[in-house]
């Protein structure tokens, strides 16, 4: 049984104007998240992933279907069981949401108290989450004395302080630059691996995605149009939406504009041949090339790793007599597109 179990799960809330239609954040939505594993969930604006995290951590109830976490269906729980089980997901947000009064000590013995923990035992638990997030010279500082990622180690700290079971990222690097963005991925993973929390990340950043993410859904409109391994995600994206989102990280099919400028330059014969690792290899597909005497030139794409596999599109101008020929044999072994 999934960690968290989400069955024909839907949303509805009230219209935003009088005779105006239902809103239907969520639409619908079946999905498992795995004990450790760490699942991204991508959408664009409006597409339901918030409300999802919300009824996931029980914030709010489902308007039909079930959410069920650690085998228990949160439809049929009393507030006071609900309480118990929001205490057992973590969550962290873009904008940190720290209390600005408290010091980073303070923030982090915050939950600790909600949670019952006698206060003799905060001295040890905060000093070895501190040391886990890379802050512990940082206790008596408050929030705004720290930089955007400094702060977000303490939202993770914070989190973690009641050892959680799940931690839920909405959006938690959003406001985080590159560089610190990936101080946080690094972060997370450790959180995942080392403290065998299962973590479920929603964001619109496909980089995040790539390097944390190890199975992807995708939402638009409160549905989920597209999951799967994130490998497969980003390899082979089939709805449009994916298709948009992977783009903005993997740039390796050329776009129309691109084309007309490689048919400008490269009056040979151009396709573009898909390599995915563990298929056939690129000597195998060059071979049947060179075998034929077929010139070739790489022209345009590249070769991405996703979960430590190797994916990629290459674009490759070919001459010579036997070209045609020398198509037909990579087609039999790997997907080959005509650049038109
Ligand atoms: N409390 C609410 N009352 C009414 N409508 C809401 C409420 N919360 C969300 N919605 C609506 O539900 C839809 C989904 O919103 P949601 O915030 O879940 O999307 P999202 O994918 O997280 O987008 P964003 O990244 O912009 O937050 C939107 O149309 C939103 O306006």
């Amino acid at each position: 049984m999934a960690l968290i179990e989400l069955r024909d799960v839907a949303k509805t809330y009230p219209p935003r104007r009088r005779g105006g239609d239902p809103v239907r954040a969520v639409d619908g939505v079946t999905l498992d998240v795995n004990e450790g594993e760490i699942l991204g969930v991508v959408g664009y604006s409006g597409a339901g992933k918030s409300t999802l995290a919300r009824l996931i951590n029980a914030l709010e109830p489902v308007t039909r279907g079930t959410v069920t976490v650690a085998g228990q269906e949160l439809t049929r729980m009393s507030e006071g069981e609900l309480q118990k089980v929001r205490r057992g997901i973590g969550m962290i947000f873009q904008q940190f949401n720290l209390f600005h009064s408290r010091t980073v000590w303070g923030n982090i013995a915050y939950p600790l108290k909600v949670a019952g923990v006698p206060t003799s035992q905060h001295q040890a638990r905060i000093s070895e989450l501190l040391h886990f997030v890379g802050l512990a010279d940082k206790a008596h500082s408050y929030p705004e004395q720290l930089s955007g990622g400094q702060k977000q180690r303490v939202g993770i700290a914070r989190a973690l302080a009641a050892s959680p079971k799940i931690l839920l990222a909405d959006e938690a690097t959003s406001a985080l630059d590159p560089e610190t963005t990936q101080d946080v991925v690094d972060l997370l993973r450790r959180v995942n691996r080392e403290l065998g929390v299962t973590i479920v990340v929603i964001t619109h950043e496909m980089e995040v995605v790539k390097n944390l993410a190890h199975r992807v859904v995708v939402m638009e409109n409160g549905t989920v149009v597209e999951s799967g391994s994130t490998f497969d995600v980003f390899a082979d994206p089939s709805h449009q939406v994916t298709q948009r989102f992977v783009r903005t990280v993997v740039d390796d099919v050329p776009s129309q504009a691109v084309v007309e400028e490689l048919r400008r330059r490269h009056p040979g014969r151009l396709v573009t041949v898909a390599f995915r690792e563990g298929s056939v290899s690129q000597t195998e597909v060059f071979g049947e090339l060179i075998s034929r005497g077929v010139g070739f030139q790489l022209v345009y794409g590249g070769i991405e790793e996703v979960q430590g596999r190797t994916f990629g599109n290459l674009t490759i101008e070919l001459t010579g007599d036997r070209v045609d020929e020398a198509v037909r044999a990579l087609s039999e072994l790997v997907a080959v597109r005509e650049v038109s």
